[in-house]
């Protein structure tokens, strides 16, 4: 019997342009398999003796004779390429309505009105990477003192400031008021507190970022579990993603080495339910930053580290990992890129060498682990389990 699933969106880690990719503007791309293509392969034994080489249609990774987990792949059925519409799909919510997003910069009364209440100017407003921005107008920054306003293909507010600016605890007060402005008509998906040090010329981001979410609009599998007495412990960024509801514990992370280290923390402790790791670096430093080398090395790294995650797990775990949508850093552009998720299933009670080949949606996830753990569903997603359970 499996009681508690350890769930690790490795994020951004996307495996081929889904079949309705053309409508984002994303045919071709594949981040796993460019990536293997423009490094010279990928050296991922752990993740390939689970089954990687395996799934349906992946490219650049072989298969072998017998993986010791179950394996699939994914589509989305949400109409968006971001963190929080993967993650609520993962989650078992199907968004109908994509969230607005604002490829020219925020409309004037939002700036205004926040502005106002900040009681400050701002520069910026409009769509640009993080780093680029910040070296672009840290300076102007600098010397006004005025926060950085951008966003990007994704539905985000983000403010960038630097530290010895505007601290940190500022920053996130001035995102709460962003969040209280942006609702309604205007409810984008996330304000992100986008903080930064050094100076001119060497700027880096620290990892005092934040996320400001909406509530999911539905309930969610981390809710229902939360509601059946469960524990739902959120490692990284998942309690921004899902502001808060539905989980009991949390802890943010440095970086992936960090996400792993906790998350083989609560794997030691007594709990049962869900442990949900987000393990962003993946996109947000290699990804949107088009680094295909660094991202090669991010994944051997994560890699490396599976046998001692394994050999944390008790014998009623199951880890999933899965990813929440595409990040090719050999593609245009610097956002993200909608495709297939792999689906990477481990534990005692699971059965070895099972494809479960194409699931319709990410919330086949959710379907199962309701399934697992015995508590009602979000009415969204089959279930496998019965493929994959001994
Ligand atoms: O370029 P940076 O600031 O990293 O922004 C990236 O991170 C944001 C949230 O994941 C997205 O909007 C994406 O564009
Ligand atoms: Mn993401
Ligand atoms: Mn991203």
């Amino acid at each position: 019997m499996v009681n508690r699933v350890v769930l690790f969106v490795i994020d951004s880690v996307g495996i081929g342009a889904l079949p309705d990719a053309e409508k984002f503007g994303d045919v071709g791309a594949n981040t796993l398999g460019n990536i293997a293509k423009a490094e010279g392969g990928l050296h991922l034994p752990n993740l390939i003796s689970l089954g990687l080489g395996n799934i349906d249609g992946i490219v650049g990774i072989d298969p072998i004779e017998a993986p010791l987990g179950t394996y699939g792949r994914s589509e989305e059925v949400s109409q968006g390429k971001d963190t929080t519409t993967g993650h609520w799909e993962i989650a078992g919510l199907h968004l109908t309505k994509p969230f607005k997003t604002y490829p020219d910069g925020f409309p004037d009364a939002v700036i205004k009105a926040f502005e106002e209440k900040i009681e400050k100017k701002t520069l910026g407003n409009k769509a640009a990477s993080g780093t680029a921005i910040i070296e672009e107008l840290g300076e102007e920054h600098l010397q006004t003192g005025y926060p950085i306003v951008y966003t990007s293909a994704d539905s985000v507010f983000q403010i960038a400031a630097h530290e010895e600016v505007i601290p940190i605890e500022e920053l996130y007060q001035i995102c709460k008021i962003a969040r209280e402005i942006m609702m309604g008509d205007h409810a984008v998906a996330r304000i992100i507190a986008r903080p930064f040090v050094g100076s001119l010329g060497s700027f880096t981001r620290t990892s005092n970022r934040r996320d400001f979410s909406l509530n999911p609009p539905e309930e969610t599998v981390l809710e229902i579990a939360k509601k059946e007495g469960l524990d739902v412990i959120a490692v990284g960024k998942i309690e921004d993603i899902f502001n808060g509801q539905g989980i009991t514990e949390a802890v943010h992370t440095e970086d992936n080495m960090d996400g792993i280290d906790q998350t083989i923390h609560y794997l030691k402790k007594e709990n049962k339910g869900i442990i949900f790791t987000n393990l962003v670096d993946f996109d947000s430093k290699y990804g949107h930053r088009r680094d295909p080398k660094g991202y090669k090395q991010a994944l051997e790294e994560m890699d490396k580290r599976i046998p001692e995650i394994l050999k944390s797990l008790k014998k009623e775990d199951m880890i999933m990992i899965v990813a929440d949508h595409g990040n090719d850093p050999t593609f245009k552009g610097t956002d993200h890129t909608r495709e297939y998720i792999p689906i990477l299933i481990y534990g005692e009670g699971i059965q070895a060498n099972v494809n479960i080949g194409t699931r319709k949606s990410f919330a086949d996830i959710a379907a199962t682990i309701s399934d697992i753990l015995n508590i009602p569903t979000t009415g969204k997603g089959e279930s496998f389990k019965n493929l994959m359970i001994k």
